[in-house]
């Protein structure tokens, strides 16, 4: 069956700051994206690679592309207001049936394993995420005086590629946006669709904070 990831590298990284977009900057020599984007080459070099990018920064990353002598093939789409529509872009660009993944491009880490596990599942189960295991314990907060422990084994922390047959997917974001669709189980879900978990890889971490660089530096 035919394969595509979305990578989306769609957004403004306020939480990261610093001149060059998140997405572009170099971990151990080499920017963020085309390490997640060779992830995936590396797990199947017939997959089809859409990068999600704002407008603005397509021509930065195609004079990146030359720079660094990366020619890996790609089909870039247009950014949007939010992770939801930078999504719904780049599924623009899935034209046929198969099994389709989205990525975040600021996640680098995530293992060969976990790739193969979440699209071999999702010819099988139509929706699959990976998740971790919450390490630490968990406090629900009501207010500053009003707080409890919840029992942690109830929660998961959610990592991406979030993987899905074509059909789905699109169905999925043919919905209208709302703030609670965070990732793209959520849209799925709307759809009244179970989402399959796999496990994910605690490396598998979201570039996300100015810690998570340096954190990046020792994980390669
Ligand atoms: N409009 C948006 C917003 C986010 N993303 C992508 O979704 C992924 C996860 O989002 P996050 O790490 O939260 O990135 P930002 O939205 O860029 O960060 P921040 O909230 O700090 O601005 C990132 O790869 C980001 O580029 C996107 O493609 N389009
Ligand atoms: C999709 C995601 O990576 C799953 O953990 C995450 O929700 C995206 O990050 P954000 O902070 O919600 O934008």
């Amino acid at each position: 069956m035919k394969k595509y990831v979305i990578i989306v590298a769609g957004g403004k990284g306020l939480r990261m700051g610093g001149e060059i977009p998140k997405q572009f900057i170099p971990v151990k020599g080499k920017p963020v994206l085309m390490r997640t984007l060779e992830a995936f080459y590396a797990y199947d070099n017939q997959i089809e690679l859409i990068v999600v990018l704002p407008v603005a920064q397509q021509d930065y990353w195609k004079q990146l592309c030359v720079q660094y002598g990366f020619t890996l093939p790609h089909r870039i789409a247009d950014g949007g207001e939010t992770r939801f529509h930078s999504v719904r872009n780049g599924l623009r660009l899935v034209d046929g049936e198969g099994i389709v993944g989205v990525h975040d491009g600021v996640r680098p880490f995530v293992s060969q394993e976990v790739i193969a596990s979440c699209y071999d599942m999702a010819a099988l189960k139509h929706a699959v995420i990976p998740v971790i295991d919450v390490v630490e314990t968990v406090r629900h907060i009501v207010s500053a005086e009003d707080s409890e422990t919840v029992p942690r084994d109830c929660y998961k922390l959610v990592q991406t590629p979030q993987v899905f047959t074509t059909e789905v997917l699109k169905r999925a974001y043919a919905q209208e946006y709302i703030p609670a669709f965070t990732d793209d189980a959520s849209v799925v879900e709307a759809l009244g669709l179970p989402v399959y978990l796999v496990a994910g890889n605690r490396e598998n971490i979201k570039l996300t904070t100015p810690f998570d660089l340096k954190v990046a530096e020792v994980l390669i």
